[in-house]
Formats: structure tokens, sequence, C-alpha cells
């Protein structure tokens, strides 16, 4: 599997991702900056968590507009897999990849704490090594990951298995209790917790690899 890890000015969890899926999971990674206008050539693009351009306007509402956006769009529409995380997730929802939008935690306050978190969706390409039903505990890290969506995309998404990660106990207001979706393809999921925060015991977790180990079977066939 050749992997990008997209670097906006300001996103800060590149280099752990490019870890993650790289030198852990043992991908072909790279870190592609966000002025990059061709994705081809890769299986995967990573959408980093972060504060891209600061996080103004609101969190992923600039980083829509960067020249490696419509590379991106081309890459998702020609069906190749992207997982945006965190700030990752927000640019996705902010640039229409994904339906939703991510607002303010309900309380206001930035919340970085050990979330524990139900696989709603065992089948997709990020979460065939769990099962469904399984509880895994992942770091979460933001201040805007209250997941919104209206009613009839909320239905919609529950219809066609799109809510894939749901908080066990929901930790910033998100609707439905929702961690992590994909779009309707299923090609491109973004969620708020990181996995590539918990890939190794040193972390204090390593509930965070069955993501990368699923991407890595489904690329490049069986993973021992
Ligand atoms: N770790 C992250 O990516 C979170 C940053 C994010 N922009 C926020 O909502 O605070």
């Amino acid at each position: 599997m050749k992997a990008a890890v997209l670097n906006f000015p300001g996103s800060n969890c590149a280099e752990d991702l490019l870890w993650a899926v790289g030198p852990i999971a043992g991908a072909h990674a790279e870190i592609v900056p966000a002025t990059a206008t061709d994705l081809t050539g890769y299986d995967l693009v990573l959408v980093p968590g972060g504060f891209s351009y600061g996080d103004y306007l609101r969190s992923g509402a600039i980083a829509k507009f960067a020249p490696v956006m419509p590379a991106l769009r081309a890459f998702a529409e020609a069906g190749g897999y992207v997982l945006g995380i965190c700030n990752g997730f927000q640019i996705l929802t902010e640039a229409g990849l994904l339906p939703g939008a991510l607002q303010w935690n309900r309380d206001l306050t930035f919340i970085c704490e050990p979330e524990p978190l139900v696989v709603e969706n065992a089948t997709t390409a990020f979460t065939r090594r769990y099962t469904a039903g399984q509880v895994i505990t992942l770091p979460i890290a933001h201040g805007e990951g209250n997941y919104y969506a209206d009613d009839a995309t909320l239905t919609a998404l529950e219809a066609h298995h799109q809510v894939v990660l749901r908080y066990q106990h929901n930790p910033n207001g998100s609707c439905r209790d929702i961690a992590g979706i994909t779009n309707e393809a299923g090609n491109v999921m973004g969620m708020m917790p990181h996995p590539e925060r918990a890939v190794e015991a040193l972390l204090g977790g390593t509930d965070g690899l069955g993501m990368f180990e699923s991407l890595m079977e489904v690329c490049d066939g069986a993973y021992a």
C-alpha cells in the first residue's frame, strides 16, 4: 500500500500519522504538502489532525481551498481510500466529501481524553480488522468535534450503514453519538478520535492499529 499523508499549514499530526501507517503498519508512506496538485499512484490519502490555517473562520473552512483539494476530490471520486482524522474530518466535511459538519463541542471546551467507542460497522475498508459491536478506546483531542447533520441526512447515514464509530459516552454533543462516518460509496471516512495515537503500547494502547491494518489488508491482500 502506498499512502500519502497530507500536510497543511497548521497540521500537527502528520508525523504521527506517517509513523503509524509507515513503520508501524508497514505501508510505503510519505508526507505530501497541501501545495501538491497530483495524487495519482497512491492507494490511500490520509488527512491529518491539527489546526489547518489556524482554524480561522471554522476548522477546515480555509483548507478546503488549498491547492491539493481538487486532486483529493478526483482521487476520492475515482474510488481511492481517504481517511480524515480530527481536523482531517473537519476538512472533508467542509469540502463536501462527507456529509454534515463539526460544530463547537457542547460545553464549548477543548476535550482531550481517551474515549471508548463502539465499532458499528466492521465491514468497511477502514474497520474490517474489528468486529461489530467491539468497544475500542482511542484518544480524542478537539474543540470542534460536535457532529451535526439534519434529520434526513442522519436517517440516510444510518440506512446505508455509514455510521462506523459511535461514542459510548457522548463527550461533545454529537448527533446520535457519531464519532466517525463514511461516504455512501464507503471509500472516504472521517473520524474525530485519533487512531494514530493508539498504535503502540508505549502510547497507552493499540486499539487504533486495526484501522491501518484494515487498509493494508484491503490494498495489499492478506495482512500477516
Ligand atoms: N487534533 C485536532 O485535529 C483537533 C483540532 C481541531 N481543529 C479542533 O477542533 O480543535
